[in-house]
Formats: C-alpha cells, structure tokens, sequence
C-alpha cells in the first residue's frame, strides 16, 4: 500500500494574548491509499489544527513546524503558498461540521459545485453542469436536476452535507479530510452520512482521515486508529485492537463513554473494557 501523507513530528503553536499556546505537539501520523484513519479526542486536543496545518489554512498567528509533511510523493514544506494552494482542493479535499454555513447562502447548489470544477477543472459549462448532476447522484441527493437550483437554506443540513462531499470529492481527490462531518447532524441522519463517505472511499480508493470525538463513529468507519490528546498522540493501533486491548487510560475513558448506538456496528459483539 502506497503511502499518501506523511507527516513526521508536526507542531504548531498560536501566538494568543495570554502568550504562546501550543496546540499540536509532535505528531507523527500517516495514512495510505486506500486507508480510512480515524483520529479522535475530544474537543481541543489539535484535531483539527494539525489536519489545517496539512492544508496550509491556519491564520497568521499559528507558527508551523514539522520534519515533514509529504504527500503523494511531495514534500509540502518545500511548495510556495501558490503551489499548496494548487495541489489542495484538487489532491485533497476536506469537509467540515457545519455543512450549511460551509456553503454560500447566496449561491444556488449547481453554481457552488460548478466553481469547483470551473477553477480546479478548467470545464466549460455544459460539462459543468453533467458532472454536478453525476455527482449530485452519487451523493445520494434526490431530485439531482431540481437541486442545481436549489439555494442551501432550501435543503436540510443533511442534504447540504451530502452538497459537500460532492464539492469535495468533485476533482477525484486523493486524500479526504473529513472533520466531524455527521457531529451538527441528527442521529439518524448521522449513519447515512458515514456510509456514504465510506462507500465513496471505498468505490474511489481515496485516502479518508475522520477526524472526530466520537468512538462509534470510529468503529463504523475506520481502518487505523490516532488517539490525540492535548496535541499529544496517545495510542495508534488498528481498529480491532484498540477496541479489545485499548492499551492507553485515556482510549480507555474514551471507550466507556460509547454511546449505545454504536453497539449495533460492525464491531458488535467486541467486549469493551
Ligand atoms: N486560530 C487559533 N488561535 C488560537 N488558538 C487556536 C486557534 N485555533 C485553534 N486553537 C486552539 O488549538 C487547540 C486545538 O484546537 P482544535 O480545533 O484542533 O481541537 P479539536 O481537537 O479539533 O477540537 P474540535 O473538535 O473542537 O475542533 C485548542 O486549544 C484551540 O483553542
């Protein structure tokens, strides 16, 4: 399996008015073609921070330092700003909590999803418009056509985070970042979300990290397994392992907090002490 990012010993501090804050803290992770990792903690132990490192989308204030951070055979550190831009929504994607305020209230559906392919593509319009209907259909949206027009407010959280993936997963990425992406979701609405993300993971072969609080969606979607704390790696160990011998006090608290829901996934039957 052919690594996609690697990231060695990736620190990243915010300069803040009560002085320096250190919110990622020697990380080293990885992730293959192929592979859905799952880095979970609760809220503030770096998460997200690392994975906006990766994308070179933290503000002015964040001071970034790492060994390496190599995807797909280039080393990120050595591109310009430009460069990173280039490879970043093109070879990477990444979707957030909050699907309705991702998208722009004042754009329809078909327009947002067709800037995308515009800017990253370079397609004319009616290419345009038959690859958002593609996508749109493969996100599982009902009414593909009718959602072109569609404005987000128009349509529920669920539907605008399936305009999402699609937006992300337009241009084929190689590696998907999703952070917390059924969390702003109802329950039920929640499951069909993973599915979907899994199920297009698996179809693409793409690279999937998960980033999320939440150990039920880690045994329904993961391969791979970070356990981060306070900007600190915890455990790593496949998904199997860390559910039956979690060797870490903190994977363990994490572990006694799954909610029942998750019970009935794919890992039922695992005794989790
Ligand atoms: N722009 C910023 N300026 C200063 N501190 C920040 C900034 N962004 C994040 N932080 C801090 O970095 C730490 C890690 O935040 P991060 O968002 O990565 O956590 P997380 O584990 O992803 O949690 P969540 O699920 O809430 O996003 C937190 O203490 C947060 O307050």
């Amino acid at each position: 399996m052919t690594t996609l990012l690697e990231i060695r010993n990736l620190t990243v501090t915010f300069e803040t008015s009560n002085g320096p804050l250190t919110a990622v803290s020697g990380i080293d992770l990885h992730v293959d073609a192929g592979e859905v990792l799952a880095i979970v903690g609760e809220s503030g132990s770096g998460k997200s921070v690392a994975m906006l490192a990766v994308m070179g989308l933290l503000p002015d204030t964040a001071t970034v330092a790492a060994d390496m951070i190599r995807f797909d055979g280039t080393d990120l550190l050595a591109l310009s700003p430009k460069e990173r831009r280039r490879i970043i929504g093109r070879d990477i994607a990444m979707i957030f909590q909050e699907p309705i305020a991702s998208l722009n209230p004042a754009f329809t559906v078909g327009l947002q999803i067709g800037e995308v392919l515009k800017k990253h593509q370079g397609m004319n319009r009616a290419a345009r418009r038959a690859r958002t209907l593609t996508l749109l259909e493969a996100v599982g949206l009902p009414d593909p056509v009718g959602k072109l027009r569609a404005y987000p407010h128009q349509m529920s959280g669920g539907q605008c985070q399936r305009v999402m993936i699609a937006m992300a997963i337009a241009c084929a990425p190689k590696l998907l970042i999703a952070d917390e992406p059924t969390t702003a979701l109802d329950v039920t609405i929640q499951k069909q979300i993973l599915d979907l993300l899994v199920e297009l993971q698996e179809a693409s072969g793409m690279g999937l990290i998960m980033i999320t609080h939440d150990m039920g969606v880690v045994a329904e979607t993961a391969d791979r397994v970070i356990v981060q704390y306070q900007g600190v790696k915890r455990e790593e160990a496949d998904v199997l392992s860390l559910f039956e011998t979690p060797r870490d006090s903190y994977t363990r608290a994490l572990l006694s907090a799954l909610p029942d829901r998750a019970a009935g996934g794919p890992l039922s039957g695992v005794v989790v002490s």
